[in-house]
Protein backbone atom coordinates (compact mmCIF):
# COMPACT_ATOMS: atom_id res chain seq x y z
CA UNK A 1 0.00 0.00 0.00
CA UNK A 2 1.93 3.76 -1.22
CA UNK A 3 2.49 5.93 1.96
CA UNK A 4 -0.06 8.26 1.42
CA UNK A 5 -3.38 5.89 1.91
CA UNK A 6 -1.93 5.28 5.18
CA UNK A 7 -4.70 6.68 7.82
CA UNK A 8 -2.04 9.71 9.59
CA UNK A 9 -2.94 8.39 12.76
CA UNK A 10 -5.77 6.71 14.98
CA UNK A 11 -7.84 8.12 17.75
CA UNK A 12 -6.51 8.71 21.29
CA UNK A 13 -8.33 9.60 24.73
CA UNK A 14 -5.53 11.83 25.81
CA UNK A 15 -5.74 14.19 22.63
CA UNK A 16 -9.25 13.98 22.35
CA UNK A 17 -9.48 15.45 26.45
CA UNK A 18 -6.61 18.36 25.01
CA UNK A 19 -8.81 19.35 22.47
CA UNK A 20 -11.47 19.81 24.79
CA UNK A 21 -10.19 21.42 27.72
CA UNK A 22 -8.07 23.87 25.31
CA UNK A 23 -11.27 24.65 23.34
CA UNK A 24 -13.43 25.05 26.75
CA UNK A 25 -10.96 27.76 27.40
CA UNK A 26 -10.39 29.72 24.32
CA UNK A 27 -14.43 29.82 23.88
CA UNK A 28 -14.69 31.21 27.08
CA UNK A 29 -11.55 33.73 26.46
CA UNK A 30 -12.90 36.86 25.15
CA UNK A 31 -10.00 38.14 23.45
CA UNK A 32 -10.22 35.02 21.37
CA UNK A 33 -12.57 34.37 18.44
CA UNK A 34 -13.64 31.40 17.41
CA UNK A 35 -12.89 31.38 12.73
CA UNK A 36 -15.83 29.96 11.03
CA UNK A 37 -15.01 26.17 9.65
CA UNK A 38 -17.03 22.72 10.03
CA UNK A 39 -13.62 20.96 9.99
CA UNK A 40 -11.21 22.81 12.13
CA UNK A 41 -11.77 24.49 15.51
CA UNK A 42 -9.38 27.26 14.86
CA UNK A 43 -9.22 30.62 16.99
CA UNK A 44 -7.42 34.47 16.51
CA UNK A 45 -6.57 36.85 18.99
CA UNK A 46 -6.47 40.41 16.97
CA UNK A 47 -4.49 41.76 19.38
CA UNK A 48 -1.96 39.25 21.23
CA UNK A 49 1.32 40.79 21.16
CA UNK A 50 1.95 44.24 21.52
CA UNK A 51 4.21 45.81 18.83
CA UNK A 52 7.93 46.42 20.53
CA UNK A 53 7.74 42.53 20.91
CA UNK A 54 6.67 41.84 17.53
CA UNK A 55 9.80 44.50 16.54
CA UNK A 56 11.89 42.78 19.00
CA UNK A 57 11.15 39.06 17.58
CA UNK A 58 11.90 40.39 13.82
CA UNK A 59 15.27 41.21 15.15
CA UNK A 60 15.71 37.83 16.78
CA UNK A 61 14.52 36.05 13.74
CA UNK A 62 16.97 38.79 11.38
CA UNK A 63 20.20 37.77 13.74
CA UNK A 64 19.76 33.55 13.68
CA UNK A 65 17.88 32.39 10.69
CA UNK A 66 18.69 29.51 8.59
CA UNK A 67 17.21 27.70 5.78
CA UNK A 68 13.90 25.94 6.74
CA UNK A 69 13.79 21.95 7.44
CA UNK A 70 11.02 19.57 6.53
CA UNK A 71 10.82 16.31 8.33
CA UNK A 72 8.52 14.11 5.82
CA UNK A 73 10.56 11.11 3.84
CA UNK A 74 8.79 12.26 0.95
CA UNK A 75 9.76 15.99 1.37
CA UNK A 76 10.73 18.27 -1.59
CA UNK A 77 12.93 21.26 -0.63
CA UNK A 78 10.70 23.60 -3.09
CA UNK A 79 7.95 22.97 -0.14
CA UNK A 80 9.02 24.70 2.43
CA UNK A 81 11.60 28.08 0.66
CA UNK A 82 11.59 30.15 3.58
CA UNK A 83 13.93 30.47 6.81
CA UNK A 84 13.65 29.64 10.49
CA UNK A 85 15.37 30.66 13.97
CA UNK A 86 15.29 28.72 16.85
CA UNK A 87 14.43 30.17 19.48
CA UNK A 88 15.25 29.40 23.60
CA UNK A 89 13.04 29.43 25.56
CA UNK A 90 14.75 29.92 28.27
CA UNK A 91 16.43 33.07 27.09
CA UNK A 92 15.20 36.64 28.49
CA UNK A 93 12.42 37.86 26.30
CA UNK A 94 11.59 34.30 24.39
CA UNK A 95 10.36 32.81 27.98
CA UNK A 96 7.84 35.46 28.19
CA UNK A 97 6.35 35.18 24.69
CA UNK A 98 6.44 31.78 24.98
CA UNK A 99 4.98 31.11 28.43
CA UNK A 100 2.15 33.89 27.30
CA UNK A 101 1.37 31.90 24.44
CA UNK A 102 0.85 28.37 26.13
CA UNK A 103 -1.08 30.35 29.07
CA UNK A 104 -3.41 31.64 26.40
CA UNK A 105 -3.93 27.44 25.45
CA UNK A 106 -4.14 26.65 28.80
CA UNK A 107 -1.19 24.22 27.90
CA UNK A 108 1.63 23.73 30.84
CA UNK A 109 4.61 25.08 29.00
CA UNK A 110 6.97 22.47 28.67
CA UNK A 111 4.68 20.45 26.12
CA UNK A 112 5.37 23.17 23.91
CA UNK A 113 8.09 22.41 21.32
CA UNK A 114 10.91 25.56 21.10
CA UNK A 115 9.35 28.47 19.17
CA UNK A 116 9.85 29.25 15.84
CA UNK A 117 10.82 31.94 13.65
CA UNK A 118 10.14 32.28 10.14
CA UNK A 119 10.71 34.73 7.74
CA UNK A 120 9.21 34.68 4.35
CA UNK A 121 10.68 36.68 1.72
CA UNK A 122 8.80 37.54 -2.05
CA UNK A 123 8.11 34.50 -3.52
CA UNK A 124 9.12 31.99 -0.68
CA UNK A 125 6.04 30.15 0.63
CA UNK A 126 5.78 27.13 2.66
CA UNK A 127 3.24 24.53 0.49
CA UNK A 128 0.38 22.44 1.71
CA UNK A 129 1.34 20.62 4.78
CA UNK A 130 -0.28 19.38 8.29
CA UNK A 131 1.67 20.08 11.19
CA UNK A 132 0.73 16.26 13.18
CA UNK A 133 2.73 13.98 12.45
CA UNK A 134 2.38 11.01 10.04
CA UNK A 135 2.78 7.78 11.92
CA UNK A 136 3.58 5.68 9.52
CA UNK A 137 6.72 7.88 8.54
CA UNK A 138 9.86 7.10 9.40
CA UNK A 139 10.91 9.50 11.86
CA UNK A 140 7.44 9.13 13.72
CA UNK A 141 9.11 6.52 16.59
CA UNK A 142 11.65 9.43 17.61
CA UNK A 143 8.99 11.62 17.88
CA UNK A 144 6.37 8.94 19.94
CA UNK A 145 9.50 8.70 22.61
CA UNK A 146 9.67 12.74 22.51
CA UNK A 147 6.41 14.42 23.11
CA UNK A 148 4.16 12.05 20.85
CA UNK A 149 1.92 13.70 18.39
CA UNK A 150 1.44 17.69 17.77
CA UNK A 151 -1.92 18.42 19.26
CA UNK A 152 -2.37 22.50 18.85
CA UNK A 153 -0.48 24.90 16.55
CA UNK A 154 -0.44 28.44 17.82
CA UNK A 155 1.42 30.77 15.12
CA UNK A 156 1.60 34.78 15.87
CA UNK A 157 1.91 37.12 13.02
CA UNK A 158 4.62 40.03 13.70
CA UNK A 159 4.11 42.10 10.83
CA UNK A 160 1.30 43.45 7.85
CA UNK A 161 2.61 41.96 4.83
CA UNK A 162 2.22 43.98 1.45
CA UNK A 163 0.96 41.49 -0.55
CA UNK A 164 0.43 37.66 -0.34
CA UNK A 165 1.49 35.60 3.15
CA UNK A 166 -1.83 34.24 4.05
CA UNK A 167 -2.42 31.05 6.10
CA UNK A 168 -4.68 29.40 4.02
CA UNK A 169 -6.49 26.27 4.69
CA UNK A 170 -8.05 24.75 1.34
CA UNK A 171 -10.01 21.81 3.33
CA UNK A 172 -11.33 24.50 6.07
CA UNK A 173 -12.22 26.88 4.18
CA UNK A 174 -10.14 29.96 6.03
CA UNK A 175 -7.61 32.30 4.99
CA UNK A 176 -6.08 33.93 7.22
CA UNK A 177 -4.60 37.34 5.88
CA UNK A 178 -1.13 38.34 8.37
CA UNK A 179 -2.20 41.29 11.21
CA UNK A 180 0.87 42.56 13.23
CA UNK A 181 0.37 41.18 16.64
CA UNK A 182 -2.47 38.77 16.07
CA UNK A 183 -2.23 35.04 16.96
CA UNK A 184 -3.79 32.38 15.34
CA UNK A 185 -4.39 28.92 17.10
CA UNK A 186 -6.05 25.59 15.98
CA UNK A 187 -6.46 22.28 16.82
CA UNK A 188 -4.85 19.52 14.48
CA UNK A 189 -6.60 16.97 16.16
CA UNK A 190 -10.09 15.28 15.64
CA UNK A 191 -12.67 15.27 18.27
CA UNK A 192 -11.24 11.84 19.10
CA UNK A 193 -7.70 12.84 19.19
CA UNK A 194 -7.38 11.15 15.63
CA UNK A 195 -5.42 13.44 13.18
CA UNK A 196 -7.73 15.82 11.35
CA UNK A 197 -6.74 15.93 8.05
CA UNK A 198 -8.71 19.50 7.22
CA UNK A 199 -5.93 21.16 8.79
CA UNK A 200 -4.40 20.78 5.51
CA UNK A 201 -2.62 24.09 5.39
CA UNK A 202 -0.53 26.21 3.20
CA UNK A 203 1.80 29.51 4.12
CA UNK A 204 1.41 31.37 0.68
CA UNK A 205 3.70 32.96 -1.26
CA UNK A 206 4.81 36.42 -0.28
CA UNK A 207 3.90 38.62 -3.25
CA UNK A 208 5.51 42.10 -1.75
CA UNK A 209 6.98 42.91 1.82
CA UNK A 210 9.10 40.28 4.19
CA UNK A 211 6.76 38.08 6.28
CA UNK A 212 8.12 37.18 9.81
CA UNK A 213 5.92 35.07 12.02
CA UNK A 214 6.59 32.93 15.13
CA UNK A 215 5.19 29.21 15.22
CA UNK A 216 4.76 27.16 18.28
CA UNK A 217 3.37 23.34 18.14
CA UNK A 218 2.25 21.71 21.03
CA UNK A 219 2.95 18.06 22.21
CA UNK A 220 0.21 15.52 23.93
CA UNK A 221 3.22 15.21 25.90
CA UNK A 222 6.15 17.03 27.75
CA UNK A 223 8.76 17.75 24.91
CA UNK A 224 12.41 17.91 25.02
CA UNK A 225 14.89 20.07 27.26
CA UNK A 226 12.21 21.69 29.38
CA UNK A 227 10.42 18.29 29.98
CA UNK A 228 14.13 17.05 31.08
CA UNK A 229 13.93 20.05 33.32
CA UNK A 230 10.92 20.15 34.75
CA UNK A 231 11.39 16.32 35.56
CA UNK A 232 14.80 16.78 37.17
CA UNK A 233 13.59 19.61 39.20
CA UNK A 234 10.65 17.70 40.96
CA UNK A 235 13.07 14.86 41.38
CA UNK A 236 15.07 17.02 43.33
CA UNK A 237 12.41 18.75 45.11
CA UNK A 238 11.41 15.32 46.37
CA UNK A 239 15.02 14.28 47.65
CA UNK A 240 15.22 17.48 49.43
CA UNK A 241 11.63 18.52 50.12
CA UNK A 242 12.00 22.28 48.72
CA UNK A 243 9.72 23.33 46.27
CA UNK A 244 10.26 22.71 42.56
CA UNK A 245 10.61 25.82 41.63
CA UNK A 246 13.15 26.91 44.03
CA UNK A 247 15.43 24.53 42.34
CA UNK A 248 16.53 26.59 39.17
O1 LIG B 1 3.57 30.90 7.67
C1 LIG B 1 2.43 30.42 7.65
O2 LIG B 1 1.45 31.09 7.33
C2 LIG B 1 2.23 29.00 7.99
C3 LIG B 1 3.39 28.40 8.71
C4 LIG B 1 3.19 26.97 9.00
O3 LIG B 1 2.29 26.36 8.54
C5 LIG B 1 4.11 26.27 9.90
O4 LIG B 1 5.12 26.86 10.29
O5 LIG B 1 3.84 25.10 10.22
FE1 LIG C 1 2.15 24.41 9.41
Amino acid sequence: MALTTLPPGGPSAARAAIGAAVAAKLDADPRMQRLPSDQIAAWRCLDFLDHPWCDWLIQVIDSNRRPSSLLSDRGDPNNRTSESCDMDRFADGIRQVDESIAALLGIAPEYGETMQGQRYAPGQLFRTHHDYFHEGESYWPRMRENGGQRTFTAMVYLNAVEEGGATWFPQGGLRVAPRRGMLLAWDNMNPDGSPNTATLHEGMAVVEGTKYVVTKWFREEPWGRAARAAAEAAAAAASTGAPASAKR
